[in-house]
């Protein structure tokens, strides 16, 4: 096994094994997506990770090779190697190598099935699709934990990078959703799946997926920082992102199977996740009572349930020429596939957005507190932020539920929500950024107070018995 994949892995951004011990336990090359005596060639190889607590994880590694001495840019070159088929090569990150972008996309439009020693790779479209191989590859270089790859104007190739057993939960919600109207996310153009053995066990996993590329797309995280540092309105923004919302949930409960769940169930869900968190977080402990009393307030009830979101936030929306478009629909990473696949509550996603609205004040407000200028009147910063979070809070639930008033049920449900969210947060914080962890912490201390002066847990609205639970 080559060191210098074991140095692409780790560097990588999209790994997020760094700092668990990990090891690279075998590289398995899967079939090659070029045909024979074409350079670059380009194949998947799957990289097998292990950790210290026995932990595996399979990472997808997008590769292209090219002869010696071929002039091929440096910045893409991972190292040497020889190949059987190939001879001495340099070996690429393909997702940096334009050339090699272009035969994947090359291999999609011809819908080619490769196969060899057990393991296929199969590409696929979805008829009507505008894609074309002579469109020029671009990699995306922003912020995000798989690789993407823009195809001109047209289209954008996700590569998967930590790979998930069976079919991949973005694919699947695109692919349904595809062509329906209200569902505010991209269209599916195609995608490359893959089944291959390593020893006894057989794997199958989606590699990758081909979607619409979306015109002057700003990022919704972005844009609501940006407002709230500079205290402008939001509201109509934040209307339209809860009308859009509403619109994706419809077309997600025709699309997947709905159901009810229990309220007990729930309660007791949350409450396990509570208890949980405080292992990483010994600062949750001293709220935990009030947290469970939020969630108590869930057992009578028997809320609808149906494919979601699941990890909604503003990083998950993007405001196109098109309006507001959703994207990312891969549910919390810490949960397992199976959860993720749990039709849920609609209610989760809704909480998911306010929490972003809140997060934006908090980041907003850290940052006015910490510049020089502002530094006196760091308390008038964070309730302007603060002010600016309740106002899009209204307007996003207003759109959402086309200005009806939430009924009791349903502020129980959304404050229960919104509290597990938190406790997640502070979890994902403690683990990916301990500097944030005052954000949802401050939060749940909030809502804790808010519920113990109002007796209820409403986030700031009201809510007036003229509604079924949903
Ligand atoms: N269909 C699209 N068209 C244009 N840009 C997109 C599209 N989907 C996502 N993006 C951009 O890619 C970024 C990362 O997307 P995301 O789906 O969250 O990737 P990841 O799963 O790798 O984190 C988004 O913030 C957005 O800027
Ligand atoms: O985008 P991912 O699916 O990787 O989501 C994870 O990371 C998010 C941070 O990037 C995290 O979101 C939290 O921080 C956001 C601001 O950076 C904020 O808008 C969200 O409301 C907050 O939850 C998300 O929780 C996590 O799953």
């Amino acid at each position: 096994m080559s060191a210098d994949l074991l140095d692409h892995i780790s560097r990588a951004r999209w790994f997020g094994g760094k700092g668990r011990g990990a090891e690279l336990r075998r590289v398995d090359p899967l079939p090659w997506l070029t045909p024979p005596g074409s350079w670059p060639a380009v194949r998947a190889e799957i990289a097998e990770v292990g950790y210290d607590d026995d932990t595996v994880e399979q990472y997808q590694l997008l590769l292209s090779y090219r002869p010696l001495g071929d002039g091929s840019a440096e910045t893409s070159r991972l190292g040497e190697d020889d190949l059987p088929q190939l001879g001495r090569v340099h070996r690429h990150d393909a997702t940096r190598d334009p050339e090699a972008m272009a035969a994947v996309l090359r291999a999609v439009v011809e819908e080619r099935e490769v196969s060899a020693d057990g393991a296929v790779v199969r590409c696929r479209t979805v008829a009507p699709h505008p894609l074309d191989a002579a469109l020029a590859p671009r990699l995306f270089g922003g912020e995000q934990s798989n690789s993407s790859v823009m195809y001109g104007e047209v289209a954008m190739l996700k590569a998967f990078r930590r790979l998930e057993p069976g079919r991949n939960l973005d694919i699947e919600v695109h692919r349904a959703l595809a062509g329906d109207p209200r569902a505010r996310a991209a269209r599916l153009h195609g995608w490359i799946e893959a089944e291959w053995t390593t020893g006894s066990r057989r794997h199958d996993a989606d590699l990758a997926m081909v979607v619409e590329q979306l015109h002057d797309a700003r990022d919704g995280w972005d844009l609501a920082l940006a407002s709230c540092s500079e205290d402008t309105d939001f509201t109509a923004e934040a209307t339209a992102l809860g009308v859009a919302l509403r619109g994706v949930h419809e077309a997600l409960a025709e699309h997947f199977p709905t159901g009810e769940l229990a309220g007990d169930a729930l309660a007791q869900t949350m409450a396990r996740r509570l208890h949980t968190a405080q292992r990483e977080a010994p600062e949750l402990a001293a709220m935990s009572g009030e947290l469970r009393s939020v969630f108590d307030r869930v057992r009578p009830l028997a809320p609808a349930t149906q494919r979601v979101h699941g990890d909604f936030h503003l990083g998950q929306t993007l405001l196109t020429s098109d309006g507001w478009k959703i994207i990312d629909f891969e549910g919390e990473p810490m949960k397992t596939m199976d959860e993720r696949r749990e039709p849920d509550s609609p209610w989760r996603d809704v909480a998911g957005l306010l929490r972003s609205f809140d997060y934006a004040a908090g980041s907003a407000a850290a940052a006015a507190a910490a510049s020089a200028e502002l530094a006196g009147d760091a308390a008038a910063a964070a309730r302007s932020a603060h002010a600016w979070a309740a106002a899009c809070t209204g307007a996003f639930l207003a759109g959402y539920t086309g200005g009806t008033a939430l009924a009791g049920g349903e502020t129980s449900l959304l404050a229960a929500y919104v509290a597990d969210k938190a406790v997640y947060e502070v979890v994902y914080e403690v683990r990916n950024r301990p500097a944030w962890v005052g954000i949802p912490l401050r939060a749940l201390e909030r809502l804790v107070d808010t519920d113990e002066e109002r007796g209820d847990t409403a986030p700031e609205h009201h809510a007036p018995e003229n509604r079924e639970d949903r």
